[in-house]
């Protein structure tokens, strides 16, 4: 439900050793929220993801969220090679459990064409992913981050090394999953301008510390 919480921190600390990464940060995130990571390189945007993914642990203090919901995770842009033996559907279709019964079987053919629909990638199905280009091989990473219905997406990066144009193709198709499905959706950024255009909300990294900021509040001064 919108307005619902999905993730929230309490006092939560991070350090690897004796490198303190954050202390003691408290912040929410709502259901159905666009939010941005922001901040300098190294400030632990990152190890706060994968702390949201279980593949790291925290320190101290806690991360409350519901453990329920599924996140899907975007990661940053990989090429893949030219002669990389998938095509675009079987792909995206790795992250289905593979099953020979024939009702389950159905069942993910269904999942999988709609997954293509909603990323518009159904008329590039065929194609091998080494041949698609940068923000074809992005949505099909996309997709196959949504194929478990998660109530979580995380874009790491994704868009950087992909030119102006294609990157804002890919963000207005998460924004419109986002407006439509309700998705929360959380993206790890260095990009001033994708920032302001479509998050709602920032989580500010710096000096150990990671503040909510509003749109308005985020600056290009953050970002260099
Ligand atoms: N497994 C690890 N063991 C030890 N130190 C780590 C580990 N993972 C990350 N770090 C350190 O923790 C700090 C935060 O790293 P993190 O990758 O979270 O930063 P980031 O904000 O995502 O950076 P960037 O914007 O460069 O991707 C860095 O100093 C990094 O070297």
């Amino acid at each position: 439900m919108k307005g619902q919480l999905v993730i929230e921190a309490k006092n939560l600390t991070k350090r690897f050793g004796k490198q303190l990464v954050f202390k003691d940060v408290n912040f929410k995130i709502d259901d159905g929220e666009f939010i941005s990571l922001v901040g300098p390189n190294g400030s632990g945007k990152t190890t706060l993801v994968k702390i949201i993914m279980g593949m790291e642990k925290k320190t101290d203090g806690e991360l409350l969220m519901d453990k329920s919901q599924t996140v899907g995770y975007v990661p940053q842009f990989r090429n893949v090679d030219i002669d990389y033996p998938l095509d675009i559907e079987s792909f995206v279709r790795l992250n289905l459990k593979f099953t020979m019964n024939p009702k389950k079987r159905a069942e993910n053919n269904e999942i999988i064409k709609q997954i293509l629909e909603k990323t518009r990638l159904t008329h590039l199905r065929k194609r091998p992913l080494g041949l698609a280009s940068g923000g074809e091989k992005q949505k099909a990473y996309l997709a196959q981050a949504l194929l478990n219905d998660p109530q979580i997406l995380i874009l790491d990066e994704s868009t950087a090394s992909l030119d102006v144009e294609v990157k804002m193709q890919l963000m207005d198709l998460v924004q419109e999953l986002n407006q439509k499905y309700n998705l929360t959706v959380i993206f790890i950024t260095h990009d001033y301008d994708l920032t302001k255009k479509y998050t709602h909300r920032a989580l500010f990294f710096e000096n150990n510390t990671i503040k909510p900021i509003s749109v308005d509040e985020i600056s290009e001064a953050m970002f260099e």
